[in-house]
């Protein structure tokens, strides 16, 4: 039984958002697991629906729980599970169709109109305790993938699910416009999927500079030119002949958009996965005479989270690489202003059971290679870096394991677990000064409402209004950085799905 906490992130509305203890959620059918959350990931929706409030037609009209990129460990199975144990640790697929409409039936579940998506009005998110979910959308992780990793199963879904969507082959070619979360996924999972060339585009250079270390073979910087000239230059930067094989749009973003049909050769595909202003100008002339087979993507379906964490337990993708920190529970509000400010690529908030968040960080952080990174790491301000000087260790246990025993599920192996507990006191007592964490996360339990209606969120919400894209049609060379507000979260800005 669940006997730990059910604290959970709620926005009010537009800027308000608190922590509430609600009632642990309990098994609604015996076909259902209860899931202690240990890991969530901000998505740019989040953060719009925490800013704006709604996204297209869905509004947030009563207090709604935020979150849906989570991975957790089942505490409790219903009766009629076969496939997951107490102790299991999973990746949560956080949307859940009907099962009985035509597109569920014909195999597009993710197409369900009836569809109950975590954090999109009015149904709550897993920024909480306790998540009960159907044990099939439930998916267990190997034991080589962490429950951090766990959590970056969902964005990595939705980049399969584009790829898969674009048909990506060996040997293709594949341009992917947009270095946010999503684009970065898609390019990793087009590498993956043995496209040869691909090459990543932003407008921002730092957002770039690590997509080269993550799966792009080329970065175009965009430019303010036409969308035709920045084709060109994209074509000719990778030496791409006629054109892409495959173009996809991880951006939103009008000028993106058109390049993208510029972009993509003679019976080329073009998917649409960013999701910006509802109507723009559209190139449909070059679209028609060239042949592209267009396609849309939304989320994910059959097999895609499967397939995600098969990507990530074979060593193909590594997804720990997008991760800029784990913050406690408490810092959930503070996480989100640093996605929003476009300050980190993901940032996990760990569930408010999970004890060990920051020696679980710096032993995910020790694993990592480190790679040039689009922004400044945040966590060595928030809960203290780990050394990087150890060599990571292969056969070290996943700290995940200590989570377990700390949510009384079940044994891990416990002489691993006994030398990790004392490293992890050792890093804490030494690296990271536990009482100063330990004293932030009991300030950050009692939000307050008018630090967050700062002057800058005001801002942000009308500068959000106005959509970038029109930027790209000024006849200039574009050389400078973009303003903060201009980054992440503005891919979201003309509206989500
Ligand atoms: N289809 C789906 O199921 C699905 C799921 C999740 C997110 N999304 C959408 O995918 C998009 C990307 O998501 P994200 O989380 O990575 O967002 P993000 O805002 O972090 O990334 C968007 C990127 O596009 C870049 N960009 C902006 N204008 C550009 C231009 N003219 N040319 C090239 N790049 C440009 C931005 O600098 C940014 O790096 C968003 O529009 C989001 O709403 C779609
Ligand atoms: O990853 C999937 C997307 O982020 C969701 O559709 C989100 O926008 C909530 O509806």
């Amino acid at each position: 039984m669940a006997t730990g906490s059910n604290l959970s992130f709620v926005l009010n509305k537009p800027d308000d958002v608190e922590f509430k203890e609600k009632p642990v959620p309990t098994l609604k059918s015996q076909r259902e697991v209860l899931v202690a959350v240990n890991y969530t990931g901000i998505c740019g929706s989040d953060v719009h629906y925490w800013v704006h409030g709604s996204i297209g037609h869905f509004i947030v009209k009563e207090p709604m729980v935020l979150g849906h990129e989570s991975a957790g460990t089942v505490v409790e199975v219903g009766s009629e599970v076969k496939t997951l144990k107490v102790g299991d640790r999973v990746a949560l697929e956080p949307g859940y169709p009907c099962r009985h409409c035509a597109n569920c039936l014909g195999g597009h579940y993710n197409l369900c109109p009836e569809m109950a998506f975590a954090a999109t009005p009015p149904y709550d998110g897993t920024l909480t305790g306790y998540w009960n979910a159907p044990a099939d959308f439930c998916y267990k992780l190997p034991d080589n993938v962490s429950l951090q990793e766990g959590a970056l199963i969902e964005p990595l879904a939705v980049g399969v699910h584009v790829v898969r969507q674009a048909q990506v082959s060996p040997g293709q070619s594949v341009v992917v416009m947009g270095a946010g979360p999503v684009g970065l996924l898609c390019a990793a999972v087009a590498r993956a999927f043995g496209a040869t060339k691909v090459v990543q585009v932003d407008i921002i250079q730092g957002k770039l500079d690590f997509a080269l270390g993550f799966g792009a073979t080329h970065a175009y910087l965009s430019k303010r030119v036409s969308p035709e000239e920045n084709a060109r230059n994209i074509i000719e930067l990778a030496d791409l002949g006629a054109g892409a094989d495959v173009v996809i749009d991880a951006s939103g973003a009008e000028p993106s958009i058109q390049a993208c049909v510029h972009t993509v050769r003679v019976g080329g595909s073009y998917v649409q996965a960013g999701m910006g202003k509802d109507n723009i100008t559209f190139p449909i002339a070059a679209l028609c005479i060239k042949e592209v087979t267009a396609r849309g993507s939304f989320r994910y379906g059959s097999g895609d989270y499967k397939l995600a964490i098969e990507l990530v337990a074979a060593g193909k993708i590594d997804v720990k690489k997008l991760v800029d920190g784990v913050v406690p529970f408490s810092q959930a509000e503070d996480a989100f202003k640093k996605v929003k400010e476009g300050k980190v690529i993901k940032i996990l908030i760990a569930g408010p059971n999970e004890k060990d968040v920051v020696s679980t960080f710096a032993e995910e952080k020790t694993e990592k290679v480190e790679e040039p990174k689009a922004v400044e790491p945040i966590v060595a301000a928030q809960v203290g870096e780990a050394p990087k000087t150890e060599e990571p260790k292969a056969e070290e246990p996943k700290v995940e394991e200590l989570k377990v025993e700390e949510l009384n599920i079940e044994e891990p192996k416990a002489e691993e677990a006994k030398t990790e507990e004392v490293k992890a006191e050792e890093l804490k007592a030494e690296e990271v000064k536990a009482e100063e964490v330990k004293t932030e996360q009991v300030k950050a339990e009692e939000p307050k409402a008018e630090e967050v209606k700062t002057e800058e969120v005001k801002t942000e919400e009308v500068k959000a209004e106005e959509p970038k894209v029109e930027e790209a049609k000024v006849e200039e060379p574009r050389v400078e950085e973009p303003k903060p507000e201009e980054k992440s979260t503005h891919g979201h800005g003309g509206g989500c799905c």
